[in-house]
């Protein structure tokens, strides 16, 4: 496998104290990678430091083999970014922004522009002002200017977050076609169906920490035989049962609710054992339901 993006020992700690990240390490190779967290887990401060808008404190990042302090031009040449919230300006057309972002990156070359902008499947909205688009489109136009310079390494944030289900297929559809070929896309996500539909690898941070790095079926090999079903005769019973156990779903009946809990140490002998899913192993992994 090739390795694309090394993080080794990656520690970030800001000027308030806050320490973002604590010895992270982990690697990526080709495809679609996941990384999950919670709010204020760290990913965003991880992709920054990937992409070379921040310095770690401590530890080190290689991108394709590129040290993302000392060799930071190199980094950025084989690296797109899509942030969480992109500035974009509402009175440019599509073609003008994509193409006013390509010559920020040195890149003149209006081929280039219209390029990417098929791939996103933009090309015929080209004319239209960025204020007027869909949160979806605007989304698209996002990664047309990630993908110009055509990197080998795709950061997206969030990427899915806020889209409808019709465009959050087609986004995931265009995410998965740009891993081809040997390339990565690293996507930050809390959307449990991204990671389900996209990902063959993840790593989970929590508050800094990196809970898990790995494939996700070595992930559903650790929560196999811990998924019970437990029924409740009220929410009052849930609240006491998240102090206790990971809850991983709840249903709600006429006559009280059902809950999928994760078993850890064995405690729950009154509940029943499942068969666990991925989709349980993920919802562990982020620290249950309650704080999704
Ligand atoms: N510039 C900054 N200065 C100080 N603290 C920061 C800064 N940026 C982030 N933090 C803190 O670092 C921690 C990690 O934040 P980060 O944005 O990396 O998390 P995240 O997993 O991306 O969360 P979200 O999903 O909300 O974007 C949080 O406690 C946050 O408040």
């Amino acid at each position: 496998m090739n390795t694309n993006i090394e993080i080794n020992h990656v520690t970030k700690k800001y000027k308030n104290g806050v320490t973002a990240l604590d010895d992270v390490s982990f690697h990526v190779g080709s495809g679609v990678f996941g990384l999950l967290g919670h709010n204020g887990a760290g990913k965003t401060t991880l992709m920054k430091a990937l992409v070379t808008v921040l310095t770690p404190s401590a530890g080190t990042i290689r991108i394709c083999g590129f040290d993302t302090v000392k060799q930071g031009n190199e980094v950025r040449a084989r690296i797109g970014y899509l942030p969480q919230e992109l500035a974009m300006y509402p009175s440019l057309s599509v073609f003008d922004f994509v193409n006013y972002m390509a010559e920020l990156k040195g890149i003149h070359n209006k081929k280039a522009v219209s390029s990417v902008l098929e791939q996103v499947e933009m090309l015929e909205f080209s004319k239209r002002k960025i204020g007027q688009l869909s949160g979806g489109m605007k989304r698209r136009v996002g990664i047309a200017q990630a993908l110009i310079g055509n990197p080998q390494i795709l950061v997206v944030d969030e990427p899915t977050a806020g889209l409808d289900p019709e465009e959050r297929v087609r986004f995931r559809g265009l995410l998965s076609r740009y891993a081809r070929e040997g390339r990565t896309v690293l996507l930050s996500t809390h959307i449990v169906e991204d990671i389900h539909q996209l990902c063959e690898e993840l790593a989970v941070l929590r508050k800094g920490h990196l809970f898990y790095a790995g494939t996700s079926a070595a992930l559903l090999e650790r929560v196999k035989d811990k998924v019970k079903i437990l029924h409740l005769e009220n929410e009052n019973q849930l609240i006491e049962l998240q102090k206790k156990s990971v809850v991983l779903s709840t249903t709600y009946e006429s006559h009280g609710l059902t809950v999928r809990i994760m078993d850890e140490s064995g405690l729950f002998l009154q509940a029943t054992p499942v068969t666990a899913t991925l989709e349980d192993a993920y919802v562990y992994c982020m620290g249950g339901k309650a704080h999704a």
